[in-house]
């Protein structure tokens, strides 16, 4: 990960190929919101080294045949890295410079803004289409973007969006022709709060998503014993063998 600051912190992800989320990135990445936070930044840009990927989501290998204690603490911190970023005071956004499919969704819409390169990326939470659930954070973080009745029908049907049916239905807020220009216009969307004091925008912020956060908060053994549940059923273990090997498959064509 590289952290830039200009004031704005712009937070490179970095774990080729695919910046796949897994422990070793969402702790990383847990420990640069912190810093961001403690820095007294203006905001936070997140965007991707890679130039077709902004992020694969989830790592695989963190839940295919899994060591019980990792694959737990593995969640947690999932689940913090998101606490951490849906609920950051300080005003975030995303320059999605690639494909965001799952938690790659996931963190563009904790974020407040987002600008994705025009082209042939897809954006979108694709949960049931692999045959799981998407969490309730995960859904939440997408309700909380765009309007409900779409949400309903992206999430049930696995959707992934285009970049042009991101923009219309909200999903998105401008596309960009590259990366620099996305990141240009994610400052200016950051330097829209020059001028508004930021205890008071931090504030609104919280108040604006505590009910969300708060279902995560009161809920995250429940929510972490579900995901243990479901990760050991030996049919998701047989699905994820079977995606996996899709995967390869599709990278050697
Ligand atoms: C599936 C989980 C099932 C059950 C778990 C239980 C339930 C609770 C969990 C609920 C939440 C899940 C949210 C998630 O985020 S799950 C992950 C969903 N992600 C995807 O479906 C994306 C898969 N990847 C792709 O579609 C493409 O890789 C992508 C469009 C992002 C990029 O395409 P590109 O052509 O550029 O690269 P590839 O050649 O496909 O990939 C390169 C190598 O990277 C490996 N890869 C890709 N994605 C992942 C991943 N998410 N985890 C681990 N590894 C990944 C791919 O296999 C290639 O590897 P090699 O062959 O080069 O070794």
């Amino acid at each position: 990960m590289a952290v830039d600051n200009d004031g704005i912190a712009v937070v490179t992800l970095q774990r080729p190929p695919v910046n796949s989320l897994n422990l070793d990135l969402l702790q990383a990445m847990n420990n640069t919101f912190d810093d961001v936070a403690k820095n007294k930044s203006k905001g936070m840009i997140l965007t991707s080294a890679s130039p077709t990927v902004f992020s694969a989501g989830l790592d695989i290998m963190e839940m295919y045949k899994p060591d019980p204690k990792r694959v737990e603490t593995f969640w947690v911190t999932l689940q913090d890295m998101w606490l951490k970023l849906f609920g950051a005071s300080f005003p975030t956004a995303a320059a999605i410079n690639g494909h965001a499919p799952a938690g790659g969704c996931l963190i563009a819409t904790s974020c407040e803004y987002r600008v994705m390169l025009s082209g042939k990326f897809t954006i979108g939470l694709n949960e049931t289409a692999l045959g799981i659930v998407a969490p309730t954070w995960f859904q939440d973080s997408l309700r909380h973007t765009i309007p409900t009745r779409q949400a309903e029908i992206a999430l049930t049907t696995g959707k992934m969006f285009t970049v042009d049916e991101a923009l219309k239905v909200g999903l998105i807020d401008e596309t960009a022709a590259d990366k620099a220009e996305a990141i240009e216009k994610c400052k200016k969307f950051i330097k829209r709060f020059d001028k508004i004091p930021s205890l008071a925008r931090g504030m609104t912020k919280q108040i604006f998503r505590q009910e969300v956060l708060k279902k995560l908060l009161t809920n995250r053994q429940a929510d972490t014993k579900q995901f243990l549940d479901l990760v050991n059923q030996p049919k998701v273990q047989q699905s994820l063998e079977l995606y996996l090997a899709m995967l390869k498959q599709k990278s050697q064509k």
